[in-house]
């Protein structure tokens, strides 16, 4: 066994979390010999629930769950952090849109980021899942003095997923068979997410599915409101999915891409593909042998592909324009 590492979970007690926490703590994350201490935080309301999902997690008997902190406070929240994932917030509800949440989640993130500076160890990387969770981590990032910005992150790979999901259904082929599915932008209704130049069993898309107009028109805008779907049948937002796609994101991140694909998750961006330095922004992402990770470069982006690129940044700054009082 090695020596454990911290993983530091908002919202622990809610839907994502309960479909999260288990995953983490079974090693099918971090490996069957990586031990795990969970600081798991929650509002105060909320910790009498976390403490069943403590003793649950007790239950299971986990040979890599090392420990478990419960708390409300972010300082202990966050001590020695290595992972941050912030779940922690407000859902949508039917008829809303993600950043209609900004003025209710917005705030959250300004202490937390302060606080992953002050406790988490400077290496810590940071995940944001709570919506609108572009600009959430915007902002956990503008409050977090001194961490380097490529330690933060937004999360787009639900929707990467769902898109791979929506073309092999279309394709008859396993989704396995679909890489190179990049989502541009915003996790919201602008997302873009990249049919041309995503494949099928190595072929372009566009070949394998000649229906030009449903990947234009009804394939985006199924990916674009597969959120909203879920509410719509569920009565509450995608939890399962979500936190399957948090636990694909870390994976993604702590282990080499395979040769010739990306994956995709919003990273601060460095003006890659024009688009705005210093907004949250889902792109291509390769992770390197060494652990580090790059903007894929080169990816062609046709005229369709820059319009829809054009809208959802402009959304995204949009976003950073009205919480510009909570980035110092
Ligand atoms: N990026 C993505 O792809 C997705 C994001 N989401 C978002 O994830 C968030 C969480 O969703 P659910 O778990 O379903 O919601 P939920 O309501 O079931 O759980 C949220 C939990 O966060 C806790 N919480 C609220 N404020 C907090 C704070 N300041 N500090 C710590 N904990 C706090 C609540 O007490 C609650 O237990 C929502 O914002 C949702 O919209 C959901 C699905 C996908
Ligand atoms: O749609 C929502 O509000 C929850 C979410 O982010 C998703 O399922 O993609």
């Amino acid at each position: 066994m090695k020596d454990p590492i911290t993983v530091s979970i908002t919202g622990a007690a809610g839907q994502i979390g309960y479909a999260l926490l288990f995953r983490i703590a079974s090693g099918a994350v971090f490996g069957p010999d990586q031990p795990v201490n969970l600081r798991l935080i929650e509002i105060e309301p909320a910790l009498p629930a976390l403490d069943g999902v403590v003793m649950e997690l007790d239950d299971c008997a986990f040979p890599t769950l090392n420990s478990i902190t419960p708390t409300a406070d972010l300082a202990e929240g966050f001590k020695d952090a290595d992972w941050a994932l912030l779940v922690g917030s407000v859902p949508r509800k039917a008829g809303m849109e993600r950043n209609d949440l900004l003025n209710i989640n917005g705030g959250i993130f300004t202490g937390q980021g302060q606080a992953i500076a002050a406790n988490a160890k400077p290496s810590c990387r940071t995940l944001v899942v709570g919506n609108p969770c572009n600009t959430n981590a915007l902002i956990a990032m503008s409050n977090a003095a001194g961490m380097p910005s490529n330690q933060f992150f937004a999360m787009t790979r639900l929707d990467e997923n769902r898109a791979k999901s929506q073309l092999a259904a279309k394709a008859g082929v396993h989704h396995s068979k679909v890489t190179n599915l990049c989502i541009w932008g915003n996790h919201s209704a602008t997302q873009y997410p990249d049919f041309t130049n995503a494949k099928i069993d190595g072929k372009p898309v566009t070949e394998v599915i000649t229906d030009r107009e449903w990947l234009e028109g009804e394939f985006i805008s199924t990916v674009q409101q597969r959120g909203a779907a879920i509410i719509k049948a569920r009565g509450a937002s995608s939890a399962a999915s979500a936190a399957n796609a948090a636990i694909d994101t870390v994976i993604s991140l702590i282990n080499p891409t395979p040769e010739g694909d990306w994956h995709s998750v919003a990273v601060c961006s460095d003006g890659s593909y024009g688009i705005e330095k210093g907004i949250m922004a889902s792109m291509p992402i390769r992770t390197n042998a060494d652990g580090t990770w790059e903007v894929v470069q080169g990816v062609p982006v046709d005229a369709f592909s820059q319009g829809k690129i054009d809208a959802t940044i402009a959304e995204l700054v949009g976003e950073r324009d009205a919480v510009k009082d909570l980035i110092p």
